[in-house]
């Protein structure tokens, strides 16, 4: 692990360097060249890398292979040696992404010092990059259905190529968790899935966003395009890109490179470009709205994510695998799925997709006050879009100002009076529709103040 890689023209200072370094416990690889050094990164990327500026007869001066150093790994903390004139060229190797330069003649202690910080820093970021993969969202897609065995058929089948993906599909239906599907099948898993949110990033930052900034005072700032290389850029929305940034992200498409805005170099990633679409990007493009030659170079393989009407056998899997999920994140109770609310969730509309599913078990599961199975009543109408609303619920104000035990103590008092009358006091017809034990149904109405009386010869009846 603390394998350090010393770079020096001065066959002396490297072994000495290397010696001191050994004798401290860590394990040492020495280059008198920029060939020698590019084949010993080659070979394997160092924990750490000390490297000189001047290096005499080699094709590369330090600055350059720091260069390619924070391009391709920029993990590696580099420290700068320096000689007592060349300061200035020092501080500039800093704001090219050098961790810190010691001075030549240096001082053993000063070495050793810069060397361990360099060393905690670069493993704290490498452990919080590993937490980062961990936190990173894990790509579960749950389903039976022909529509969703088809949809993980073809996705299968992309992960082993490496060609570019479209997946169209309406809000919600697991485009994004499809795209993290293909990365974590790929061989590209280990390497990061970055997602640029083209509808939140504003038109005149987009391209700091995704190519980066480079300028002498804040030195390099990688861009979304150079955090994800090796890995999988998921584009969402790409329809909402705005044209100019279109016309830039098609050259890096065609040429491979791009520059960081402000700068001079070219910059080369090796990525794989998954993105989304919710909308019929022909039509966008015959409104002049998105570049066709875009659309040809991002569709490569079109993957459509079918909404969850056209999977309704999966409700149920979906709803407990939600149910799994938030006992698990937030210990909420692991309650079965009643076969009356399986057929509400199946008959529902669902323009939200499996997010709003997801929604709605977390509400019911929230609201919920019994670790009984998921009951009809609690999943029917609550989730529905206000335009076809004729079964949500209004809030009237008096509810809204209560806190929920009571508000719910007043709601069933309401309820239950207005089903009570609707069945002319008759308390045995009254329990079978709301669905209660007729002894159920007297205990509550009595400790919600509801006086029963008896009434008819057949049965009892209720007064309010
Ligand atoms: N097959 C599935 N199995 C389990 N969870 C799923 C599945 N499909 C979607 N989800 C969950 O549904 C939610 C919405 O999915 P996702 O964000 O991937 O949708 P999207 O199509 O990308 O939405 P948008 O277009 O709005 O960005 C997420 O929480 C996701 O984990």
């Amino acid at each position: 692990m603390s394998d350090i890689l010393i770079v020096d023209d001065e066959r002396d200072i490297r072994e000495l360097i290397g010696d001191i370094l050994e004798d401290e416990g860590y394990s040492t690889r020495l280059a008198g060249s920029s060939d020698e050094c590019m084949a010993e990164l080659n070979a394997a990327p160092p924990a750490l890398m000390i490297l000189d500026i001047w290096l005499k007869d080699s094709q590369m001066d330090g600055i350059d292979i720091l260069k390619t150093v924070k391009r391709d790994n920029p993990g590696i903390p580099v420290v700068i040696i320096s000689g007592h004139g060349n300061i200035e060229i020092a501080v500039a190797a800093i704001k090219q992404g050098a961790y810190d330069f010691i001075e030549k003649p240096f001082n053993i202690d000063q070495l050793l010092v810069v060397i361990r910080r360099a060393m905690e820093a670069s493993n704290l970021r490498r452990e919080n990059q590993s937490l980062k993969r961990v936190e990173q969202k894990a790509a579960v897609m749950i389903g039976d259905s022909p529509a969703f065995r088809g949809l993980i058929g073809q996705l299968d089948k992309v992960t082993r190529s490496n060609g570019r993906v479209m997946l169209t599909g309406p809000s919600g239906s697991g485009k994004e968790v499809a795209a993290r599907y293909i990365h974590q099948n790929s061989n590209r898993a280990d390497a990061p899935f970055v997602v640029v949110n083209c509808a939140s990033i504003e038109p005149e930052r987009i391209e700091a966003v995704l190519f980066g900034r480079e300028s002498t005072e804040r030195g390099i700032e990688p861009g979304l395009l150079e955090q994800a290389n090796g890995g999988v850029l998921y584009f969402d929305e790409v329809a909402d890109m705005p044209l100019g940034s279109q016309s830039k992200l098609l050259r890096v498409l065609v040429d491979q490179t791009f520059q960081r805005l402000g700068g001079t170099d070219k910059v080369r990633v090796d990525l794989r470009v998954i993105s989304s679409t919710g909308c019929d990007l022909k039509d966008e493009i015959a409104a002049g709205r998105f570049r066709e030659e875009l659309f040809h170079r991002l569709n490569v393989v079109p993957v459509q994510v079918p909404p969850l009407t056209e999977r309704r056998e999966d409700l149920p899997l979906l709803v407990s695998h939600f149910v799994e999920e938030f006992h698990n994140t937030q210990g909420l109770a692991k309650r079965a799925l009643s076969d009356e609310a399986a057929a509400v969730l199946q008959t529902m509309s669902w323009p939200g997709n499996v997010r709003q599913l997801r929604n709605l078990i977390e509400r019911v599961l929230i609201l919920g006050d019994s670790d009984g199975p998921i009951s009809a009543a609690e999943v029917s109408g609550s989730d529905r879009p206000a335009d076809e609303g004729e079964e949500r619920v209004v809030l009237s104000g008096v509810l809204a100002a209560l806190p929920l035990r009571e508000a719910r103590e007043a709601f069933e008092k309401e309820y239950l009076l207005t089903q009570i009358n609707r069945f002319g006091g008759n308390i045995s017809r009254t329990a079978q529709f709301v669905g209660m034990e007729r002894s159920a149904l007297h205990r509550k109405l009595k400790s919600l103040g509801i006086g029963a009386k008896a009434g008819s010869k057949s049965d009892e009846s209720i007064s309010a």
